[in-house]
């Protein structure tokens, strides 16, 4: 059986890790093999990129290079192996990420990007790149994720950033999306909890991983 991989995408705040770790559950609670894996990071060597990328200031070339470095490790030692298994991989962030905060936010070259993306995602053994099977876009406007993190935790160097940054991301995310419509799920992640959580059920029940 191959696995399929899903990755979970927004702005910081849109409400991705509180239904991922909730997804896990239930396609473990049907049989699924899970591996609940995030970016930047996933392995030892990923999770001090991850450190650096969160913390120190740099310029976009060198957050970008980084992210792929980090992803390069990751998909290598965790994501192309439990795909290998047949195991449902959920990814907190993937490329859409590096699109969305480096070319969007930070104003990088997406050529750029598109290059490192072709020589990181390259699959072994067969043509194409490493692409999530669907990617569920968490939507929502940067003034009320703002709100929903203020006094969560410490800010990173990322949430520290101003609402501006965080409209160019999200347009960012909303180029991609265009540009990939059969791979993308948009939630609209200004509902409660519990309605976003029935949308995203639809979706993947409708991918036929979920009773
Ligand atoms: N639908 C919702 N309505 C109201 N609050 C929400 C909703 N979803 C999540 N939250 C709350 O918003 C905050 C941010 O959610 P969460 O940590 O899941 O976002 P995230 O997208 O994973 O953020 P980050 O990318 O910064 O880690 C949390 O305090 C969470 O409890
Ligand atoms: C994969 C990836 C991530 N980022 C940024 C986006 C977030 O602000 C942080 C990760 O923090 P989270 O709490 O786990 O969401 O990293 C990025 O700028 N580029 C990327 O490719």
């Amino acid at each position: 059986m191959s696995g399929f991989f899903v990755s979970f995408e927004g702005i910081d705040g849109a409400g991705k890790s509180t239904h991922i770790e909730r997804l896990a559950q239930v396609l473990r609670e049907q049989g699924h093999m899970v591996t609940l894996t995030r970016e930047p990071g996933g392995t030892p060597l990923a999770e001090r990129l991850r450190a650096l990328v969160l913390a120190e200031k740099m310029d976009a070339l060198t957050e970008a290079l980084l992210v792929f470095a980090a992803r390069r490790d990751h998909l290598q030692t965790v994501i192309e192996p439990a795909l290998a298994r047949g195991d449902a991989v959920l990814c907190d962030r993937y490329t859409d990420a590096s699109y969305a905060y480096q070319g969007g936010g930070r104003g990088l070259d997406v050529s750029v990007l598109a290059t490192l993306e072709r020589w990181v995602q390259a699959k072994p053994g067969a043509a194409g790149l490493r692409q999530p099977d669907l990617t569920l876009w968490f939507d929502l406007a940067p003034e009320l994720a703002a709100e929903r993190l203020s006094g969560a935790r410490a800010p990173d160097k990322f949430e520290a950033e101003p609402v501006a940054f965080f409209r160019r991301v999200a347009e960012g995310y909303a180029r991609r999306a265009a540009e990939d419509p059969g791979r993308f799920a948009r939630l609209d992640a200004a509902q409660s909890r519990e309605a976003v959580w029935d949308e995203l059920l639809r979706v993947v029940r409708g991918k036929g991983w979920l009773r």
